[in-house]
């Protein structure tokens, strides 16, 4: 009997999605037993600063990642969003589940759309992501930064210093708490997600065969070639969550993928976005990297790395 040690973040989310994934590989069976291990990330502890300063969503795996690297943990459950585009060597996604909904939603305790919001409203959020893209549509509101894990915002959202709040349809779906909170759902085609949104990568060592042996049995066939062409397309265009970048792949009947990718300045005035689609999954996603470039995106990737070179 091996004993596998499963690291997770301490957010209820984070123990709710490592503790889903437990279950499932338990009903897989096999030789193994299965033990939790919490830790405290950079990113959790780190509540005060824009998270793109402090570099960047990646925080939250770092030091998940060293706890493989030093044997102190054999898998982690990740939400794929929050995954950087490369990972370190010696590791690896051993499966990608099926995909939760991929689209945020908009949360508010006095309207229930979007559209509803008076002029000079404030939306709370901290992804330059979803920020450009409301400025995009809306560009009377206002945005102020909110950080936190969802409770954290839910709570300021009560205590009245947002009208609104978007946040992953995932998370709440997996907390719960989507009958009760969801107003709207924002589509792709005003809100496009980020990449990997919605869905879960478990990460191990790539030396660990027998674990990736069991972890195949987990993936999802059609989420993983979809993130695959988010992700190829994410890690071409040298995004960071410095830059407001977003894209969405869906698997077409003909065994084609579809992606949809957007990069973005951060007011929302300048929008590169494009559909395209092809077989190869990671075609696809740098496809759609070369052709925002050439449009004008890297240009717009280049100034904002310029711009935060200055600023430090
Ligand atoms: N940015 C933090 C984060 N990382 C993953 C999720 C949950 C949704 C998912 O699994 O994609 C969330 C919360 C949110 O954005 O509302």
């Amino acid at each position: 009997m091996r004993k596998i040690v499963i690291g997770s973040r301490r957010s209820n989310l984070a123990l709710k999605q490592t503790n889903w994934v437990r279950e499932q590989l338990e009903k897989i069976g096999g030789p193994f037993e299965f033990e939790i291990k919490e830790i405290m990330t950079k990113g959790d502890r780190i509540l005060d600063v824009t998270l793109s300063k402090v570099g960047g969503k990646g925080l939250f795996v770092k030091e998940i990642e060293q706890a493989l690297l030093d044997g102190e943990i054999d898998m982690a459950v990740h939400s794929m969003k929050d995954v950087p585009a490369v990972l370190p060597g010696g590791l690896t996604i051993g499966s990608i589940p099926e995909r939760e909904d991929f689209r945020d939603v908009f949360i508010s305790n006095r309207h229930i759309r979007l559209k509803d919001l008076p002029s000079g409203a404030i939306i709370g959020t901290s992804s330059l992501r979803r920020s450009a893209q409301i400025l995009a549509i809306r560009p009377d509101l206002e945005i102020k930064w909110i950080r936190g894990n969802i409770e954290t915002r839910l709570s300021k959202l009560k205590t009245g210093d947002y009208d609104a709040i978007i946040l992953a349809a995932a998370g709440l779906k997996r907390m719960d708490w989507d009958e009760e909170l969801i107003t709207e759902y924002l589509e792709p085609e005003t809100c496009l997600p980020a990449i990997g949104q919605g869905a879960l990568g478990i990460e191990c060592r790539e030396s660990d065969v027998e674990l990736l042996d069991l972890l195949r049995e987990l993936t999802c066939e059609t989420t993983a070639q979809t993130v695959e062409a988010e992700r190829a397309f994410l890690h071409k265009m040298e995004g960071s969550c410095q830059v407001p970048i977003a894209g969405l792949a869906k698997l077409l009947d003909e065994n084609q993928v579809q992606l949809t990718a957007l990069v973005a300045s951060p007011d929302g005035k300048k929008i590169y976005k494009e559909t395209l689609k092809g077989k190869e999954p990671k075609l696809v996603g740098e496809q759609a990297a070369s052709l925002l470039s050439e449009q004008g995106a890297k240009e717009l990737i280049d100034q904002v790395r310029e711009d935060l070179a200055n600023e430090s």
